[in-house]
């Protein structure tokens, strides 16, 4: 049955007619438990009497999502951001409720305070407290991050469309068993970082993160988008698609906007690789677009290719390069391709004192050891 709304922000969003329909046969069918309004938000008084029509619990975008967020979220970052982002919902409850009650100007005694104050008064200090707590944790994010490009391991995050396969990719690039990919919208709720190793055994750190959705909640964004900083931080942005999904391209298109929106540097989001995943699930697939993976990460196709192809991307990105050099094993150019570069692999050539070094190293540093060591 498809009615048609008025405008969804009308108060009771359906028209009379339709809305006496819907109550008869929602109150005719006791396997109805509760109802999915899909609408983005919907006004305190609006949810209320809709309940009290249809006698079942009634639901819009913001409240399911936050549900959902609120059942997987595991770290204390991850619950912290839920608590933050419900402290909207139960502010226009408290507005509903004390207006509801007409109890707004009493007050409590000697406090100078009306209830109606106290109770804001409550909320605006949690509403601090949260935000402390999580700029903390931000912080403490940082100085990791800061370490991290100390030891300069390049990093790759894994974006893409909620249940997409981002961390079952992770998983299968890295053998991480921490990764723990689950059919369910935004199993993933906080970054997670986990070392991979690519062709050239240049060892790359790839950061899961939680799933884009369309028209999220804004609120809920604003709570989630610094779970995303360190997307910004990044080297090289993966994007992940699922393409045996039917609204794979508005998911795509949808992904994209979000990305636009969190201000990443242009370089960053030029060199996006685009992974189409889950095509075990396309019988006979092949890619449309151009310079695109096609992969399975679940039964393990084309990851060999994914991986060549990021060990690419990846040098370009940061200025680095494979280079195998002759160094005299005598002078002091071994150890100082130890410290300044990646040593993959050192052939010994007894015979002549020397050795075969390959090495990943920065354009920069390469420079320097070329003047240090003129050939
Ligand atoms: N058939 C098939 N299923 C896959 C593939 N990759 C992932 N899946 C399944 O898709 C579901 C979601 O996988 P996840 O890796 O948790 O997806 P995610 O993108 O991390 O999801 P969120 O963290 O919720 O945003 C799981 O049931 C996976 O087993 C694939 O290549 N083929
Ligand atoms: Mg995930």
């Amino acid at each position: 049955m498809v009615v048609s709304t008025k405008a969804p922000s009308s108060r009771l969003v359906f028209g009379k007619g339709n809305f006496e329909h819907l109550t008869e046969k929602i109150r005719g069918s006791p396997e109805i438990t509760s109802v999915f309004l899909n609408v983005e938000r919907m006004a305190a008084p609006t949810k209320k009497e809709l309940e009290a029509a249809w006698g079942v619990e009634v639901f819009d975008r913001f409240t399911i999502v936050l549900h959902i967020f609120r059942c997987n979220a595991r770290t204390r970052e991850a619950r912290l951001q839920v608590a933050l982002a419900e402290i909207p919902v139960l502010r226009s409850n408290l507005k509903n409720d004390l207006d509801g009650r007409r109890g707004g100007s009493r007050y409590i005694m000697g406090s100078g305070e009306s209830f109606k104050q106290v109770q804001r008064r409550l909320l605006k200090e949690k509403e601090i407290k949260i935000r402390k707590a999580l700029e903390k944790l931000r912080k403490k994010r940082h100085l990791l991050r800061k370490q991290r490009t100390r030891r300069e391991f390049p990093v790759v995050s894994v974006v893409g469309y909620t249940n997409c396969g981002k961390t079952t990719l992770i998983k299968a690039l890295t053998g991480d068993v921490a990764a723990q990919p689950r059919d369910q919208l935004f199993a993933t709720l906080d970054v997670t970082t986990h070392a991979g190793t690519l062709p050239s055994s240049l060892t790359v750190l790839y950061v899961d993160t939680i799933g884009f959705l369309s028209q999220l909640p804004h609120d809920l964004i604003e709570s989630f988008s610094a779970t995303l900083e360190d997307v910004a931080h990044s080297d090289l942005i993966v994007h992940v698609r699922d393409v045996s999904h039917p609204e794979t391209e508005l998911q795509k298109a949808s992904v994209l906007s979000a990305l636009q929106g969190l201000g990443l540097p242009t370089p960053l989001l030029d060199s996006v690789v685009e992974v189409h995943n889950k095509v075990d699930l396309v019988p006979g697939y092949s890619p449309a677009e151009p310079n695109v993976l096609a992969v399975s990460a679940l039964l393990g196709y084309g990851l060999e290719e994914l991986r060549a192809e990021l060990e690419e991307a990846v040098l370009r990105a940061t200025g680095r390069r494979v280079l195998t050099l002759r160094v005299h094993l005598a002078g002091a150019q071994l150890s100082w391709l130890y410290k300044e570069a990646t040593v993959q692999q050192v052939d010994v050539i007894p015979e002549d004192g020397a050795a075969d070094v390959t090495v990943t190293i920065s354009n920069a540093a390469y420079g320097k050891f070329r003047k240090l060591f003129p050939e």
